[in-house]
């Protein structure tokens, strides 16, 4: 891709897939005048599957690898690219997904769960790579600037969302281990020159197991490697499931088992073993025989045991229920439907559910289907303790308010899969005790760690490039806004304490006379957040990959109800921009509502903003005057957006995501009507405008009368493009004015 000129448009999964289908039509039609072209690239989980296995398919099934064509295309200059939310599947997601595209009629492999030839095992390994977080860590050549934009913020002080009353004899507490955590095992050091490691365990026997070798690493890189301690995680978890219990407060673990695909799930299948302790030990060989394993969860255990004959069947059922009897009651997910906090991985994800247990006054809700004082199980210390100390300040303080509230916004280091987010090819659970060596290229062994059969040991790696990058891009914000950025960095950690060498290093390469630049630890950092905040001032939070990714759920959350909202930016390394979509995720929830009544509740504002900063960017790029002319109108248009409220509402029968790309593409063109910078488009725009406000009362009917009712796109994963496409644009008359 060398057209300055062009946008990558990418198609994903769930509620922002089927809002694209409505919106990406008024986005070629607006921009095309301008010269630009908007392509998509499918990077939805379905078509990474079909990637991955080609001669499975037919000729006409068959489609290219557009995920690794993006990534590449991230590493140049003109990369343009907007990434919409997508799946990070868990492994019941995957299946499902590939479950789906078999009954549709392509003849791919299931998903080998014991994988014992060769063919099994390539095949589960090329599943695996489409397994979890897959496509953010490829795409994100750059770090990542993410923010509340103003419009968005007095939008929330003028209409402020719920937040639920805190009180300070609330029960809800966050629980993480005191020892045999990552937290407590991290070692780290900075590479004095390049080499090639290999990760290695010394066996009691004295031979060497050979975990991983070749890997390449640069000059000024930075390693770390830690563990969890299976003996620790056990004991933990029984601890805190008695402590619950005794408390009469709601148990609930929070992971981020899509995102951490290889270490999260297995501690998450720590909890589900031992909340049925009982059932796993009684059936332990039913269990072998049946495949399973507790790391998905309790919905394919128990899909399972429904395969077998029924009296089997009722007894195993009978010993879960008499483990949910005799337990601390579980915070649910779906009281109605039974599904508890331990069902499904994909279900309660950290930098989500966190947020929205904070909101809603420290609870989650219970099976009566009534809000309820929680435990919070976060096993390792590294940023449970974002949670724990957010928590103390709304007990001591009340909740926040978001009509005074300022606000957190995020610098977050991110690039070239940094720290543990690209750690998955590096994270072993380990089979037998021994010494985990990382050994560099002339036998010195860099890092080292006793450990024992089921530890889960991992290294994660951050380049110094992209730490240079961040401390730039944090002193860039700082001087935009006049706040004080501060530096998330922890002087117990060891991995923290190589990055602050680095950081006090970077920062004498720019002016920062006048500039607030701390560096705190994530409890001081969270409490001065905090208070900043309540306070009704602004504060810039400097941080690593996992803080990233859990401050832009957490503070947008609270506030401004969603992080949907917030303006994502990843200025790529090599000069390209990557607009985000918003900072959430897919929004099951809302497909269920789509395909049960034809109301899509998906808010596009994250997409929208992210459109106008991918115009402006390619504006400057492309020395382009109607892009800029096109970018600023879109500006204005968000802007009425948000002060007329045309977000979509939750409920049927009202104006849902489709409504709302009307409105936008109203203002939008009316704004462009308005302008007197580009005479051209100024006279392409004034008659659409006009008709779009003329013809309004028709087009918000078509749009409406079409909801209350089910309907059919034949898939979740991987609907028909008609069927989705007819049903995201019923509006004829919207159809025949943006055509
Ligand atoms: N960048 C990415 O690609 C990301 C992908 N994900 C993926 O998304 C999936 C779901 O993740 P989960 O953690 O449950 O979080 P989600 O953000 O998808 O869902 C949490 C809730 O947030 C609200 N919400 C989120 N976005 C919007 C929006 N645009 N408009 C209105 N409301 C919104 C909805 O709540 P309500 O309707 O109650 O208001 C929603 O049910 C997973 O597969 C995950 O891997 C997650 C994060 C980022
Ligand atoms: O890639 C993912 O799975 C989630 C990404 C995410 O949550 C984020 O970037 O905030
Ligand atoms: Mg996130």
């Amino acid at each position: 891709m060398s057209n300055p000129h062009k946008i990558l448009y990418t198609l994903t999964d769930e509620a922002p897939a089927l809002a694209t289908r409505s919106f990406l039509p008024i986005v070629q039609s607006f921009t095309q005048p301008a010269g630009i072209e908007v392509e998509t690239r499918d990077i939805s989980l379905a078509a990474r599957i079909l990637a991955v296995v080609p001669e499975y398919l037919s000729e006409e099934q068959k489609i290219s690898d557009t995920l690794a064509e993006l990534g590449a295309i991230a590493k140049t200059p003109e990369a343009n690219i907007i990434k919409l939310p997508n799946i990070s599947a868990s492994l019941p997601q995957l299946k499902a997904a590939i479950k789906e595209l078999q009954e549709q009629g392509y003849a791919i492999p299931d998903y080998p769960d014991q994988a014992n030839t060769d063919e099994e095992r390539d095949i589960q390994a090329r599943y695996d790579k489409v397994k979890g977080s897959a496509v953010n860590p490829v795409l994100r050549e750059g770090n990542s600037d993410r923010r509340a934009p103003k419009a968005v913020k007095e939008f929330a002080r003028k209409h402020p969302h719920s937040m639920g009353a805190w009180s300070a004899d609330s029960l809800s507490h966050v629980a993480s281990m005191d020892e045999g955590d990552f937290f407590g095992s991290e070692k780290s050091t900075t590479l004095p020159a390049a080499t090639t490691v290999k990760i290695v365990q010394k066996l009691a026997d004295g031979s060497e197991k050979v975990w991983k070798s070749g890997l390449a690493l640069q000059e000024g890189e930075v390693i770390d490697a830690s563990f969890m301690s299976a003996k620790s995680l056990e004991a933990f978890i029984d601890k805190e499931i008695a402590d619950a219990k005794a408390k009469g407060v709601l148990f609930s673990v929070h992971m981020k088992a899509t995102m951490m695909k290889v270490s999260d799930p297995v501690i998450f299948g720590f909890f589900v073993k031992a909340f049925f302790k009982p059932v796993f030990e009684k059936y332990e060989e039913i269990f072998a025989q049946l495949g399973i394993s507790p790391s998905s969860g309790m919905t394919p255990i128990l899909d399972k045991i429904a395969t077998l004959p029924e009296a089997e069947r009722k007894a195993i059922e009978a010993d879960i229920e008499a483990c949910y009897a005799n337990g601390p009651d579980l915070a649910m997910v779906n009281s109605h439907r039974g599904i508890t906090n331990l069902h499904m991985p994909n279900d309660v994800i950290i930098d989500a559910s966190m947020p929205a247990m904070i909101r809603t006054s420290g609870r989650m809700w219970n099976k009566q289907d009534e809000t309820q004082d929680t435990k919070a199980c976060i096993p390792d210390r590294s940023y449970a303790r974002l949670y724990e100390e957010t928590i103390n300040f709304c007990k001591e303080n009340g909740a926040f308010d978001p009509t005074t509230m300022g606000s957190v916004s995020n610098v977050g280091l991110m690039a070239q899969k940094a720290e543990e987010y690209g750690s998955h090819d590096k994270t072993f659970i380990l089979d037998q005790a021994g010494t985990m060596m990382v050994v560099d290229a002339d036998g010195n062994t860099l890092l080292s760690h006793e450990v024992e059969a089921g530890d889960i040991w991992r290294m994660c790696q951050v380049k110094d490039a992209p730490v240079r990058d961040w401390v730039k891009l944090a002193v860039n914000r700082a001087r935009a806004t006049g706040n004080p950025a501060v530096f998330w960095l922890d002087e117990e950690r060891a991995h923290d304490r190589e990055l602050i060498k680095k950081v006090n290093t970077y920062l004498k390469d720019h002016d920062t006379t006048g500039l607030e630049l701390p560096i705190m630890s994530v409890t001081e950092a969270t409490r001065y957040s905090c208070q900043r905040t309540k306070d009704g001032l602004d504060t810039i939070s400097v941080t690593g990959n996992v803080l990233r990714d859990y401050l832009t759920d957490l503070f947008p959350i609270l506030e401004v109800g969603t992080s949907a909202k917030m303006l994502s930016i990843v200025p790529l390394m090599n000069g390209g921009g990557l607009f985000e979509t918003g900072a959430g995720g897919s929004a099951p929830k809302h497909v269920e509502q789509f395909v049960e009544e034809n109301h899509l509740r998906w808010d596009s504002l994250g997409e929208f903003l992210a459109l106008a900063a991918s115009l402006e960017h390619l504006a400057e790029v492309g020395s382009n005057p109607k892009a800029k002319v096109i970018a600023e109108a879109l500006d204005v248009a968000n802007t009425h957006y948000l002060n007329n409220n045309k977000g979509p509402s939750r409920k049927v029968n009202e104006i849902d995501n489709r409504g709302s790309h009307f409105y936008l593409a109203q203002y939008w063109a009316r704004a462009l009507a308005n302008q007197d910078k580009d005479a051209e488009l100024k006279a392409i725009f004034t008659p659409v405008a006009d008709k779009l406000e003329a013809q309004e009362a028709q087009i918000i009917k078509e749009l409406t009368e079409v909801q209350g009712k089910a309907v059919n796109i034949a898939g979740y994963f991987h609907p028909t493009e008609k069927l989705v496409s007819d049903a995201m644009r019923p509006s004829a008359s919207l159809n025949a004015i943006i055509g």
